[in-house]
């Protein structure tokens, strides 16, 4: 195996040159204007940045929920095919997970159901109850979601992404309908994920301090990166505080 071989191992999702223009009517908006970042595997790194600045637009296009005006995007090595619809729909059934700020549940299906939906559809999925377990809500496999407080629906909602065993976690502003308190039992969920499973994760929020779990900072202002940090130790979610 070559270096070079080794390295694209290591990526498991690279984006180049990504734009994204909306065009409604007359009016362009420049969501992305080139985007180049790397996503190495097993880390976690927070995208950072405020309202407007591109984040979701880039979540969605590294998930396949969307695709770019322009740049391409790679996933171990392999291109995804922006215009085929099946190649997207396949890399995100089989790879991706998504958490988003509101939960998405089914309000008349438990917890373990919810997450079932989905494992009864993917390749090599974990046991619903393991990934509740793995979120902290073993004793509350068989709750409907009007029994749960917001922090356990979207820990519920994180089982669910993770059920599946996706290379990649995307979540999208996890934390933003939660107090702090709440949202640190979230951030600590997706921190155990990452660490127990190796997932990969990609994390927007427009709050700084929740740049201290990160591996890595990636902080972005009118559509593109302005500044990229590591840290040089990570601090357990549970240490966070805003
Ligand atoms: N479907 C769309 N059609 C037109 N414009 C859009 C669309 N989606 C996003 N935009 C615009 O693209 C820009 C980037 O939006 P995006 O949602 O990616 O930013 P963000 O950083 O995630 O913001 P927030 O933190 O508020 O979610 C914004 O100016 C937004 O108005």
């Amino acid at each position: 195996m070559t270096i070079a071989d080794t390295e694209e191992k290591r990526t498991v999702l690279q984006a180049k040159g990504l734009t994204k223009v909306y065009r409604t009517g007359e009016v362009e908006v420049h969501a992305l204007r080139g985007i180049d970042l790397d996503l190495a595997e097993g880390e976690l790194a927070v995208l950072l940045g405020p309202s407007g600045s591109g984040k979701s637009t880039l979540l969605n296009i590294l998930g396949g929920l969307d695709t770019p005006t322009e740049g391409r995007l790679f996933f171990r090595g392999e291109e995804l095919e922006g215009h085929d619809d099946r190649a997207l729909t396949a890399y995100r059934r089989d790879h991706v997970g998504f958490v988003f700020q509101f939960y998405n549940l089914i309000p008349s299906l438990t917890a373990r159901e919810n997450v079932a939906l989905v494992t009864e559809i993917a390749r090599a999925p974990m046991d619903p109850a393991e990934a509740l377990g793995l979120v902290g809500l073993e004793e509350r496999l068989d709750h409907f979601p009007a029994q749960l407080s917001g922090g356990e629906q979207q820990r519920v909602a994180i089982a669910r992404a993770i059920a599946k065993q996706p290379d990649v976690l995307l979540c999208d502003e996890p934390t933003g309908a939660l107090d702090s308190e709440t949202g640190i039992l979230v951030l600590e969920a997706i921190e155990s994920v990452n660490r127990r499973l190796g997932t990969t994760t990609a994390l927007i929020t427009h709050n700084r301090s929740i740049g201290g779990m990160a591996d890595r900072v990636v902080s972005f202002a009118d559509g593109r990166i302005v500044e990229t940090w590591h840290n040089a130790q990570r601090q357990p979610a549970r240490a966070l505080s805003w």
